[in-house]
């Protein structure tokens, strides 16, 4: 006999966990699946556990900035312990996810789901139905027209590496290859960045992500852009060699770890989606602005499982299933999602961005003002030995309203943030120069920048 819910939700990261705990919430049984252990991406291979990575590698590179005003002896840093410090924020998630879902009375599967038919999911041999559905199955590695595809590893496998070898090869120039690369080069690898397009790190500033270049290459890591992977062959003495297509030349890189960073694409291929006739691109499940699968209306989906337009990011996931929620349980039509999203790369300097880029503006015809310029010399970055830090602010010429801020620094994570509340309510530049700031800090900065 078949199980009824009112909601299954098929995955259990950001985006599932949030639409299951609202569903309960608000009363309606609810079952969540995955066929992984619980807790999806972000807390597991993603943002959570890069982010210990990185934070252990700021601090190491902060302090060697130091040497000699303050800091004196050697220190390195070691792989097999930053990866036990990161396992220690890893490990325990599952069982916490899932025993949190437990307690709230979602009644949890494990497993592989795909559609029989629009209101049944099979489950290994178990089949549950329900009345609606939420896909919120995540993202996977974007299978790549290379022959030896098989021999790149994955950002999943990535983190689980016991050692990492002394050359390593990233394909795609992205966020997962930044993040990554500047790390292994912190960790004494040699390190090599292979990407496709002209510019790296597409949809950021160019004339910041030049200087993200530069700062790379100063770490030793060698940027290949227009650089196309063809094929990858593992030789005889176990390392690997990439013929590489640049222009209309042909070149043999080796390396001794190949890994893939060239786009993630919509997890939904084991879905079945055919037989619940739900419409979707490489992108994700075709939504409308509800987040309902435009060919099933009760149908859902969020996260970087649904083909929402917007980029494929933690908030943005969770922003999505809160609106999904409440079309869903209360029928709320949904306005676009025009916000201004933050993006950062965790890269050290670490890249910000939010708002519009000047590419995108010169493309869309509006109209704005650049203050750009090296801050380095700024208090906030003498004192720590940090430089080439940059800021790029984008105005209305108008209005005076802030429409895009793209910063290079330590501090960047923290600046970006607080620039998109300036953009969302619409500040000015003589609103951010008419604050005040606590002081001394990278905030105190901000009437200077223009
Ligand atoms: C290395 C890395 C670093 C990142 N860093 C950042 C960052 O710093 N900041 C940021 O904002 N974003 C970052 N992201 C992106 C972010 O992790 C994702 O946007 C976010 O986790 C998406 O959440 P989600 O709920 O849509 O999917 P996920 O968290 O991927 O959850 C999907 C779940 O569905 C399960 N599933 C899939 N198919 C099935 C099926 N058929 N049956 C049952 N279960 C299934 C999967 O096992 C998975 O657990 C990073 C991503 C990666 C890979
Ligand atoms: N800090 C963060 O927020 C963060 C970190 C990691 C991942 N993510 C998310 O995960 C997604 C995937 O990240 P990603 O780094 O894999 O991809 P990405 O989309 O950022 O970049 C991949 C790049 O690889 C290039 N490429 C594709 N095939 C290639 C080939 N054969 N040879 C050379 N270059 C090739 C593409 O042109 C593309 O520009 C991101 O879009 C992002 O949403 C976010």
């Amino acid at each position: 006999m078949n199980t009824t819910y009112d909601l299954i939700v098929i995955g259990t990261g950001v985006a599932g966990g949030t639409v299951a705990s609202i569903a309960q919430r608000r009363g309606l049984s609810t079952a969540i699946v995955d066929s992984r252990p619980y807790g999806g991406t972000c807390p597991q291979r993603g943002c959570d556990p890069k982010r210990v990575l990185t934070g252990v590698t700021e601090a190491f590179e902060d302090a060697k900035r130091l040497k000699g005003k303050g800091i004196t002896g050697e220190f390195q840093l070691n792989w097999k312990d930053l990866k036990s410090f990161k396992d220690s924020f890893t490990e325990p998630v599952a069982k916490s996810v899932e025993d949190s879902f437990k307690e709230k009375g979602i009644q949890t599967y494990h497993g592989t789901a795909s559609f029989i038919d629009p209101h049944t999911i099979e489950i290994g041999e178990e089949k549950i139905t329900a009345d609606k559905f939420v896909i919120a199955t995540g993202a996977r590695p974007s299978p790549l027209p290379i022959q030896g595809f098989n021999h790149l590893i994955t950002s999943d496998e990535f983190f689980e590496l016991e050692e990492i070898p002394d050359r390593v090869v990233f394909v795609g120039g992205g966020y997962i290859s930044f993040e990554f690369a500047h790390l292994c080069a912190r960790l004494g690898k040699e390190v090599v960045i292979l990407h496709r397009g002209k510019h790296i790190l597409e949809s950021f500033d160019h004339e910041i992500t030049n200087k993200l270049i530069e700062h790379t290459k100063d770490l030793g890591i060698d940027v290949h852009t227009s650089t196309e992977v063809k094929e990858i062959e593992l030789l005889n003495s176990g390392r690997y060699s990439l013929r590489v297509k640049k222009f209309d030349h042909e070149h043999e890189i080796t390396g001794d770890l190949i890994i893939h960073g060239a786009g993630r694409n919509a997890n939904i291929e084991e879905l079945n989606l055919d037989m619940a006739e739900v419409e979707a691109t490489e992108h994700g499940v075709k939504v409308n602005h509800n987040f309902q699968s435009v060919s099933q209306p009760h149908i859902y989906a969020a996260g970087d499982a649904a083909d929402s337009g917007l980029r494929p990011l933690t908030p943005v996931a969770g922003e999505e299933a809160d609106r999904l929620m409440q079309h869903l349980v209360d029928k709320k039509e949904q306005p676009l999602i025009t916000s201004a999203i933050p993006s950062l790369v965790f890269t050290y300097p670490i890249l910000g961005s939010v708002g519009i880029t000047q590419q995108e503006a010169k493309a869309k015809r509006i109209p704005y003002e650049v203050q750009s310029r090296t801050v380095h010399s700024f208090f906030t970055y003498k004192r720590m030995n940090d430089e080439g830090a940059y800021v790029k602010l984008l105005i209305n010429p108008f209005t005076d309203e802030l429409i895009g801020a793209h910063i290079l620094s330590s501090h960047a994570d923290h600046l970006v943030n607080l620039f998109t509340a300036a953009i969302e309510k619409k500040m000015t530049k003589s609103d951010l120069r008419n604050m005040l700031w606590g002081y001394p800090t990278a905030e105190s900065d901000i009437p200077s920048f223009f």
